[in-house]
């Protein structure tokens, strides 16, 4: 079993640190799909999947946005998931869980277990509730080649509330990210990453660069590039010579203008492709300036 930080180096190596995003906002999803139904959602984020294969090596489907479909939204999850893997591609399933140690499990099984419902290659992971309830990802993480990816300093605006708050002389989030060496460690791959990733927000690019001096084999998931303002430099900060995670974009590669004028699903393929071949190539170029 190649396990997960192998599968992400090799595959960044080949295609650069570009993720793509499948977040089905509401009110966005073209006519050409269906709209924004659990079948127009399914049929949508199939035709991103394909235009995605072979340009990059990660997507991130968005838990939430198929979820407010009810259980056809998470049907539609489950198949992107699906499809998405049978395709190749890695995928980060971003459900943002956080839950108790003995319900954690529950989560756990769901997006992490060989088989699970909504398998995914990794689940992102809240680490509020204590080292504890990270416990069931990491079994499952260290039993199967799996990834955890652990909020450490988050892309929004109100990351700084409580995550650059002073704890004993240090953000909180510099805190969280030290507690998380042992873990860190206990889930290193052969490739010389961990299974273990943070995420840095592409909005924090001096707190990338404090975090990556504290956690040095820490893969990191960074969002924030694109629609949220963040640059390709910015987001590429806490990335060493091109390794050790990736950037994820959704909004800007989604939803690209070209693609919301588009009057058929040929141009609709054809903006999209674009828009994801301009963010790869320039975050490529960023990530070894
Ligand atoms: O864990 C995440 O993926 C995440 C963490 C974070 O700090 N900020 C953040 O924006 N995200 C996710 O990354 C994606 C960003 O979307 P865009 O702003 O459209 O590129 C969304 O799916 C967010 O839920």
């Amino acid at each position: 079993m190649t396990d997960f930080a192998t599968r992400l180096t090799e595959g960044t190596r080949k295609f650069g640190p570009l993720c793509v995003g499948i977040d089905p906002h509401a009110g966005m999803i073209p006519d050409l799909f269906g709209g924004d139904t659990p079948e127009g959602i399914w049929k949508w984020s199939q035709a991103i999947i394909e235009a995605a294969a072979g340009k990059v090596a990660v997507v991130k489907p968005q838990a939430s946005l198929f979820e407010r479909h009810g259980p056809e939204g998470m049907a539609a999850l489950q198949a992107a998931a699906k499809a998405a893997r049978a395709a190749g591609l890695i995928v980060l399933m971003d459900a943002k869980r956080g839950d108790i140690g003995t319900t954690a499990e529950g989560y756990a099984q769901a997006y992490l277990a060989p088989g699970a419902p909504f398998e995914g290659d990794a689940l992102t992971v809240n680490p509020y509730m204590g080292l504890d309830t990270l416990e069931p990802y990491a079994k499952q993480a260290k039993a199967h080649g799996k990834g955890v990816i652990v909020l450490v300093r988050t892309s929004n605006p109100g990351a700084a509330d409580f995550q650059s708050r002073i704890m004993g002389g240090a953000p909180l989030y510099v805190r969280v990210a030290e507690a998380l060496t042992p873990l860190t460690e206990r889930l290193m791959s052969p490739c010389g990453w961990s299974n273990l990733m943070m995420v840095i927000g592409a909005t924090a690019p001096e707190e990338a660069r404090a975090v990556r001096a504290l956690a040095p084999k820490a893969l990191f998931l960074v969002p924030g590039y694109g629609a949220q303002g963040a640059a390709a430099e910015e987001a590429c900060s806490g990335l060493v010579n091109g390794e050790g995670g990736v950037v994820s974009a959704s909004r800007s590669v989604n939803f690209p203008k070209a693609a919301a004028n588009a009057g058929d699903k040929a141009s609709w393929r054809r903006a999209i492709e674009d828009a994801i071949l301009q963010a790869r190539d320039e975050l490529r170029l960023a990530a070894v300036a």
